[in-house]
């Protein structure tokens, strides 16, 4: 690249489980090593250029019938490189997050991780989302997988949060990434029963009301 001056592609393409998030992994630590700056620590380009997958995986992987950790999603990755072939920045794009699969999944498959993360969170986290139990969320439960073998829902948030903080994105706007996520749950809970009115619908218990006011108040 640097000696013909020209952008290079890598195109990584195969079936679902054929190695693609790995193999692009890999290009990547690959790519950033040889265009890393040694000994220097902190937040640098290439460490934010890694710790991408990290967060992507938790928002856009999920465990299917073929891969534990199978990417519901497309991605484009750009690395540029300045003229003596070190790291200058990095730009991802995303494509087509399969989004039926937040409200409707089967055994053995499981919901976007960051659910389940979230679920396992720590309790000031999880009170402070009025979360429980990943068993007790429709939209996780419909599964009967709930934990994926090799996957620790409990450290894999922590981790999240830590690449998170590394990626840049900061303490404030975490808090509203995981109020969405977990307002997606509560929403999963809310029941509707037929109404006295035709073609009407009322929420149908208590419980559907607490899940109903919890979302509002983590979306407000
Ligand atoms: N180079 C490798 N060495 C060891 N195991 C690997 C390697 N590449 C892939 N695997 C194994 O195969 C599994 C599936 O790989 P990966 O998630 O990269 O597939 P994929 O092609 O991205 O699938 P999907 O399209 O479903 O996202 C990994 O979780 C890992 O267990």
């Amino acid at each position: 690249m640097i000696n013909e001056g020209k952008n290079n592609s890598i195109l990584v393409s195969g079936e679902s489980g054929a190695g693609k998030t790995e193999t692009t992994k890999m290009l990547m630590r690959y790519l950033a090593h040889l265009g890393g700056r040694s000994g220097v620590e902190g937040r640098t380009v290439e460490q934010q250029v890694l710790e991408s997958n990290p967060v992507l995986e938790a928002f856009g992987n999920a465990k299917t019938v073929r891969n534990n950790n199978s990417s519901r999603f497309g991605k484009f990755v750009e690395i540029q490189f300045d003229k003596t072939g070190r790291i200058s920045g990095a730009a991802i794009r995303t494509y087509l997050l399969e989004r039926s699969r937040v409200c409707q999944i089967n055994t053995p498959e499981r919901n976007y991780h960051c659910f389940y993360f979230l679920c396992a969170a720590p309790p000031e986290d999880t009170q402070r989302y009025k979360l429980a139990d990943a068993r007790s969320f429709h939209y996780l439960n419909q599964s009967s997988c709930i934990e994926v073998e090799g996957i620790n829902d409990a450290e894999e948030y922590l981790a999240t949060r830590r690449a998170m903080d590394i990626v840049g994105i900061n303490e404030e706007e975490q808090e509203a990434i995981f109020r969405v996520v977990a307002a997606v749950l509560h929403i999963g809970n809310i029941n509707f029963a037929k109404g006295k009115e035709v073609d009407s619908s009322v929420i149908q218990d208590d419980n559907s009301r607490f899940h109903l006011n919890t979302a509002s108040e983590l979306l407000e």
